[in-house]
């Protein structure tokens, strides 16, 4: 596959290893907005920053060039890019995460949620940790999260960045170097708490769990998830 890589920092980079160790040709690699022609790739990449993400994707739906985004924090326009992608006849695949335990962890986190909704002693919380030089708080990841929880559990209906209140679900996000990304949920009592945590070791499951999206989606048109990548859930 000739691949594109729209975002050429740290994502962009551990992409480019998984992919050359796959077989696959890096025939673009830009970390700016234009000065390429992206007809030349079969696929096209985009982990790049939260104001680049949905120009790069829409110029790929224009070009019908399929396109995976892991970018976060561009997901207000995420609507009007399903919509784009769809009047164009594109192929597109975000996931605020692309890692395959991550993936199992959204499950875990929904089945958990389920069971605790019948238990109205517990409290949630939740906190993310990452680099220094991430740009958007919470994690797209935490967001994910979040919104799996409210969809099943009867006492939740937001989220927030600060102390809990009622009908709200805490984020506390820390910024710590070279910290690939720690997710943990807490279900707490007054008698104990039940924590599901899951901790990055390194970018390299991001990574991986972007090629592999990428492989899956050629050849085909509409708008589509790491569920349907890895059928699991
Ligand atoms: N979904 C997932 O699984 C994961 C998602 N992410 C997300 O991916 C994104 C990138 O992460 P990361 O690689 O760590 O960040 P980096 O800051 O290391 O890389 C982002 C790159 O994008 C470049 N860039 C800036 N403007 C544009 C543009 N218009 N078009 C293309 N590239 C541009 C930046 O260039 P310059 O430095 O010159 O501005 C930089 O090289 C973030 O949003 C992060 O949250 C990260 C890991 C996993
Ligand atoms: O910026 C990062 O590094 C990461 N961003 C994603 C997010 O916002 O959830 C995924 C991962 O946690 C790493």
């Amino acid at each position: 596959m000739k691949i594109a890589l729209l975002g050429y920092g740290k994502m962009g980079k551990a992409i480019e290893k998984i992919a050359l160790s796959r077989g696959h040709d890096i025939v673009i690699k830009t970390s700016d907005e234009g000065g390429y022609d992206i007809s030349q790739a079969d696929v096209a990449i985009d982990f790049s920053v939260p104001n680049a993400a949905f120009y790069n994707i829409v110029n790929c739906f224009k070009h019908n060039v399929p396109v995976i985004s892991g970018t976060t924090g561009w997901l207000q326009n995420y609507d009007k890019a399903v919509e784009l992608c769809k009047e164009n006849n594109g192929a597109f695949i975000y996931a605020s995460n692309f890692s395959l335990g991550v993936n199992i962890f959204f499950e875990l986190n929904k089945n958990l949620a389920r069971m605790m909704s019948q238990l109205r002693d517990y409290d949630v919380s939740m906190e993310e940790v990452h680099h220094t030089q991430k740009l958007d708080a919470p994690s797209g990841t935490a967001i994910t999260l979040a919104e799996d929880i409210i969809s099943e559990h009867a006492n939740y209906t937001e989220w927030k960045l600060e102390t809990g209140r009622e009908g709200i679900i805490p984020i506390t996000a820390k910024r710590i170097e070279n910290v690939p990304g720690t997710h943990s949920i807490d279900y707490k009592s007054e008698v104990d708490t039940i924590n599901i945590t899951h901790t990055a070791h390194s970018r390299q499951g991001f990574a991986l769990g972007a090629v592999v999206a990428a492989e899956w989606l050629l050849g085909k048109t509409g708008v589509f998830t790491m569920k349907d990548v890895l059928n699991i859930g």
